[in-house]
């Protein structure tokens, strides 16, 4: 198989980075990474209590120094947080040390595949559809201008979708050797 670059998975909450990004790790042989548990495991506490103390910027700065740290090393899987594109300086490092993958959803399945999990601090309010929708509005345009390739997940099964993720890789990695 050809040699691949990193992986990079970016995309809006429940869209599936880091159901995906573990399975197509474990299938690559690959060590993975999810930003935002390194982020966890760093701080030693969790979004939610990030988020409380030291707001939404704290959190940004965290994660902005968790994925310069990861997009470092080389052969890896990463799974990002749903804000991680909103920095230009992360949006730069994605794209210069790996392949950025988008993986896109409609907001209706983002709400389902979100509904039950309580560890997304934007999401607890009282209308979690119409923030996504917002937050959907206000960042697409920086998930697809970050992205190397588009991948969408509805009516996907994770299976479904790792294959396609390794099919699009595959053929845009001849591509770009092919110009070299
Ligand atoms: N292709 C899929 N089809 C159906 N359900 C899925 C699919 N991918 C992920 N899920 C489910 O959706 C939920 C959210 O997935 P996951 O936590 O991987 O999203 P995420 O993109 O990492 O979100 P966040 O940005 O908040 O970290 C999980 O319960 C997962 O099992
Ligand atoms: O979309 C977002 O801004 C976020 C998504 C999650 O992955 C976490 O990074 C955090 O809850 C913020
Ligand atoms: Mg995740």
């Amino acid at each position: 198989m050809q040699e691949l670059p990193n992986i990079f998975l970016i995309g809006p909450m429940g869209t599936g980075k880091s159901t995906i990004g573990r399975l197509l790790a474990a299938e690559l042989h690959r060590v993975f990474y999810d930003s935002d548990h390194e982020i966890e495991r760093r701080c030693g506490c969790n979004i939610p209590w990030i988020f409380d103390v030291e707001g939404e910027s704290g959190f940004r700065d965290r994660e902005t120094q968790v994925i310069d740290r990861l997009t470092r090393r080389q052969d890896i899987v990463m799974a990002t947080g749903g804000g991680a594109i909103l920095r230009e300086s992360n949006r730069q490092m994605l794209r210069e040390r790996g392949v950025v993958i988008y993986l896109r959803a409609s907001v209706e399945q983002l709400v389902r595949r979100t509904a039950r999990d309580r560890n997304r601090p934007l999401l607890q309010c009282a209308d979690p559809a119409a923030k996504l929708r917002a937050l959907m509005h206000e960042r697409e345009p920086m998930y697809r201008s970050t992205a190397d390739l588009v991948i969408s997940t509805d009516r996907r099964s994770p299976r479904h979708v790792i294959a396609a993720i390794r099919r699009e890789v595959l053929q845009y990695v001849g591509s770009l050797n092919q110009e070299t």
